[in-house]
């Protein structure tokens, strides 16, 4: 059986620039499905649910767009713009692939069909993170049809600003000489499985915010961190001050609409799963939605891609590789010396330690490798009372009073 093999294994790369060239040429002209394409897609999106009726005009509006005459053709197009996504993330060292490889539809002849080799290319998600990417995918495919782009567009035009997520955290830093903290909403994890079986997220945001927590982050992941949106709305609706991170797992521009709409002041960018012109984008669209953006790197590769890339104030950390699970704190300092270091000083980020933080030592240790933030989750959402948790983590009582 054929399948597909990446470029690099089969020794047969496009050049960057041209791989760009035609991606952009796809994004500029191209309104497909997901992914890539779901940055052009929002617009043509109905606000009712899609009918049969509408579903065949937009397939007719799209043909014409694309210049191709049958639905066939269609399907070649979108083949080949998910193509040149890989293509692109592979050339930026991206290991993570966004969906399952898929033999070329009946009828493609083109570049990619010289990749077509031998059974090599495992069909089955390599680790953790690209499984959650694959079924992120899909899900988010499934919540668009609920939530269309257009009735999401209305409804942040009428949300409530938002709050100053990377402020809050300067505040905090200059406030209590300690890294400012991010508290984790955190029901469970897929390499630490479950942390609290009676778990009220509200009543953790507030003793997260009695505690001194700068802000606060709310997995909305439901699958494999066992959260979701409604803790997010149900904590801004309970009135807590502290800005609120979005932890999810962004693969496409909708989901940044839907958490503004649900009550988020941030979003999570990983480096792992975005190509360096998703980054770029979303955290465009972040801003002008009003929302801090929280671009996420766990290797020097990835450090230095963000580091190229404008307008990044706050860069986390992981100390958890989210493929092999290992966690291990020193990452941050190695992340932090030399060159990328002076880059970060430079430019005044925030960097922010994520992961991994048990003692006042950890905070010590990471604070004296340059983060001016942190952001931890198991060490407090597992005690019985998450406000003490906070000072038993700091060694101190960091909260206001
Ligand atoms: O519970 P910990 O080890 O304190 O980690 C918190 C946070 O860093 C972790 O939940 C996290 C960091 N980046 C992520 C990306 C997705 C999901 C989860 C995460």
């Amino acid at each position: 059986m054929d399948a597909l093999v990446p470029v690099q294994s089969a020794g047969q790369r496009l050049p960057v620039r041209l791989v760009s060239a035609s991606l952009h040429r796809c994004i500029g002209s191209v309104s497909i499905r997901r992914s890539v394409s779901g940055f052009a897609m929002d617009t043509r999106i109905s606000s009712r649910a899609p009918s049969q009726f509408t579903i065949r005009s937009q397939q007719s509006d799209l043909k014409e767009s694309l210049g191709v005459a049958s639905s066939s053709d269609l399907r070649i197009k979108e083949w080949e713009v998910d193509m040149y996504q890989n293509e692109l993330a592979i050339s930026q060292g991206i290991r993570i692939r966004r969906k399952p490889p898929s033999k070329a539809p009946l009828g493609y002849s083109g570049p990619f069909e010289l990749r077509l080799l031998n059974g090599q290319v495992a069909d089955s998600p390599s680790n953790i993170l690209e499984e959650i990417t694959w079924f992120k995918d899909q899900e988010v495919s499934r919540m668009k049809e609920l939530n269309p782009i257009e009735a999401l567009k209305k409804a942040v035009e009428n949300a409530p600003p938002t709050k100053d997520f990377v402020g809050a955290l300067r505040t905090a830093h200059q406030r209590t000489g300690f890294p400012g903290l991010i508290a984790e909403v955190k029901k469970a994890s897929p390499s630490r499985g479950i942390f609290k079986e009676n778990f009220d997220p509200v009543e953790i945001a507030q003793a997260y915010e009695r505690g001194g927590a700068a802000c606060l982050s709310v997995l909305t992941d439901q699958k494999y961190f066992k959260g979701g949106f409604e803790n997010l709305e149900a904590i801004r609706s309970a009135g807590v001050k502290c800005p609120l991170l979005c932890k999810e797992f962004v693969v496409d521009p909708w989901q940044i609409y839907y958490a503004r709409t649900k009550g988020a002041d941030a979003v999570l960018l990983i480096a792992a799963i975005l190509t360096d012109l998703e980054i770029t984008y979303l955290l465009k669209l972040s801003k002008k939605l009003g929302l801090a953006a929280l671009v996420e790197v766990h290797d020097e590769r990835e450090m230095g891609r963000v580091l190229g890339i404008e307008g990044i104030e706050l860069v986390g950390i992981n100390n958890r590789s989210l493929e092999t699970f290992k966690v291990d704190i020193s990452n941050t300092k190695k992340l932090l010396e030399g060159e990328h270091g002076r880059q970060i000083r430079e430019k005044d980020m925030i960097v922010v330690g994520e992961s991994g933080l048990f003692t006042p030592d950890d905070i010590a240790y990471v604070q004296a490798a340059g983060v001016k933030a942190v952001l931890v989750g198991e060490s407090i959402v597992k005690q019985n009372d998450p406000e003490k948790g906070i000072a038993g983590l700091f060694g101190k009582n960091i909260s206001q009073t």
